[in-house]
């Protein structure tokens, strides 16, 4: 089983990750796991932008293949705030109840109609001595008007998921790792993987 290891500090995401890496036969580590690595300085412009900048750091660390995420939501009728600033929306602390209260407070007045959201996922992927690329996943939604649903972390409470319906936060976690923009964006490296890791198997 070959080990991945994701550059974030997220516990949600991380969560995400090792379910979702599990059938394709990885095991995954994160920065939670490597508690002396100091926080990456998000200064990048773009989702893009930020996924390299933390993938290429831990890589250029470690001397090994890093995978990174960085993730937001784009609110159309906020032209698309919190966007790159989703984690700090409401402050340095990434307080997650904060930051859905603030968007909540902003879309108290934008009508039922015009409450169109998506998650947004870009996966960099830094490989020693390699030039560093990235996916883009999305998942579309709508801004609900008040929390509802327990599972997930960050914005999942108060995001309308089209796909399925309902909450994302209301979606076991089985159901968010089919339909995510986080699932859409490692589809498509699902096909990389198996080469990518193939020198790195571990006992
Ligand atoms: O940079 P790392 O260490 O990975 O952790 P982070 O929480 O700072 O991650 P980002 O910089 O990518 O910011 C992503 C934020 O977007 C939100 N977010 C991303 N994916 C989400 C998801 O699947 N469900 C709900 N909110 C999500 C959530 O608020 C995250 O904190
Ligand atoms: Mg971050």
């Amino acid at each position: 089983m070959a080990e991945i290891i994701i550059a974030t500090k997220n516990a949600g995401k991380a969560k995400e990750f090792e379910r979702m890496f599990k059938p394709l036969g990885h095991k995954v580590k994160t920065l939670l796991d490597f508690p002396e690595i100091a926080d990456v300085e998000e200064t990048g412009t773009t989702f893009e932008g930020n996924a390299i900048l933390k993938a290429e750091a831990v890589s250029q660390l470690l001397d090994r293949i890093v995978i990174a995420d960085d993730s937001g939501l784009a609110i159309d009728a906020l032209e698309g705030r919190p966007g790159i600033y989703s984690a700090r929306y409401s402050g340095a602390e990434k307080n997650d109840e904060a930051n859905m209260d603030k968007v909540l407070n902003e879309m108290q007045d934008v009508p039922d109609a015009k409450r169109q959201a998506r998650f947004h996922c870009a996966l960099a992927v830094a490989i020693p001595g390699e030039q560093t690329y990235t996916v883009h996943g999305i998942c579309e939604g709508e801004i609900l008007r008040e929390k509802q649903g327990s599972y997930g972390f960050g914005y999942d409470p108060i995001f309308f998921c089209t796909a399925k319906g309902k909450a994302m936060a209301e979606l076991e976690p089985e159901e968010k790792s089919q339909i995510s923009h986080r699932a859409n964006a490692l589809r498509k490296l699902e096909e990389d993987l198996a080469t990518l890791f193939s020198g790195e198997e571990r006992p």
